[in-house]
């Protein structure tokens, strides 16, 4: 069996805009949905969500109809959490909270086996398909993609020199967290955050480096599509079945 390929990384890396969705409800049934949607990528979230290695495999499991490429959003830039999660068969990350280069390449080790890095051996995991995969040791780092979030002050002063680390294959900008740093909490809509946010995906741009973002506002959406994101998550699965069954429920209970 061949090393599964990474089309994820290969589209960002080659500039071709990947449209994805947020999913947060823990569940094989709503994840086999959203990959069915259209979205070329879908973030199965386990810092804001009670995801953990067991029905994430489940999810990555219930996508495997589909294109849509799942994107594993880590709890923590931690080496056992990011094994656990690669050993299940994730080959793109996000991991919340990167604000230093040690930081950065602490990410990038643990998903290395040696001598290029940390990560434990594990001789038939999903990831190797149960052993079935020829030379997938040697080839593994190959299709991993690492995407680390820039949300804080602290990581914005240390933007370029993040996106200059080897095997950081982009910089998602995390708005929440980002205008709560600011002072804006609550409000990614802010003119000073939207300025900010802008400013930043230019700035990872011309780092060489690739930038994506997530917001349910269209406007926004392509406003940072047009400043140069290249991975764009455009919706949320909880807040859009919580406005749309509340929607329906006024029709019938105003
Ligand atoms: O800082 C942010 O915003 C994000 O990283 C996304 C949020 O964590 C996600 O829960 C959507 O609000």
């Amino acid at each position: 069996m061949d090393l599964p390929q990474n089309p994820f990384k290969r589209a960002i890396y080659a500039g071709q805009q990947q449209i994805g969705f947020w999913n947060s409800m823990v569940s094989t049934t709503a994840t086999e949905i959203l990959a069915g949607s259209g979205f070329d990528w879908l973030l199965i979230d386990a810092e804001h969500a009670p995801n953990e290695p067991a029905s994430l495999m489940a999810q990555l499991q219930a996508m495997m109809e589909n294109t849509t490429h799942p994107v594993v959003r880590v709890p923590e830039n931690d080496p056992i959490v990011l094994k656990r999660c690669l050993d299940i068969g994730t080959q793109t990350f996000l991991i919340p909270m990167v604000e230093t280069v040690e930081q950065a390449e602490a990410a990038v080790a643990a998903t290395r086996f040696p001598p290029n890095g940390i990560r434990g051996f594990a001789g038939a995991s999903r990831a190797s398909r149960y052993g079935r995969v020829a030379n997938y040791h040697a080839r593994a780092h190959e299709e991993i993609c690492i995407l680390v979030q820039i949300e804080t002050m602290q990581g914005l002063d240390n933007l370029e020199a993040i996106a200059a680390v080897p095997g950081i294959d982009g910089l998602f900008i995390g708005p929440g967290d980002l205008s709560a740093d600011m002072g804006h909490l609550g409000n990614q809509g802010h003119d000073d955050v939207v300025a900010l946010i802008e400013k930043t995906i230019k700035r990872i741009v011309a780092a060489g480096n690739r930038a994506g973002i997530l917001t349910p506002d269209e406007t926004l959406a392509r406003r940072y599509m047009a400043a140069g994101c290249v991975y764009t998550a455009v919706g949320i699965d909880t807040g859009l079945l919580a406005r749309q069954t509340e929607a329906i429920a006024r029709k019938y209970k105003a």
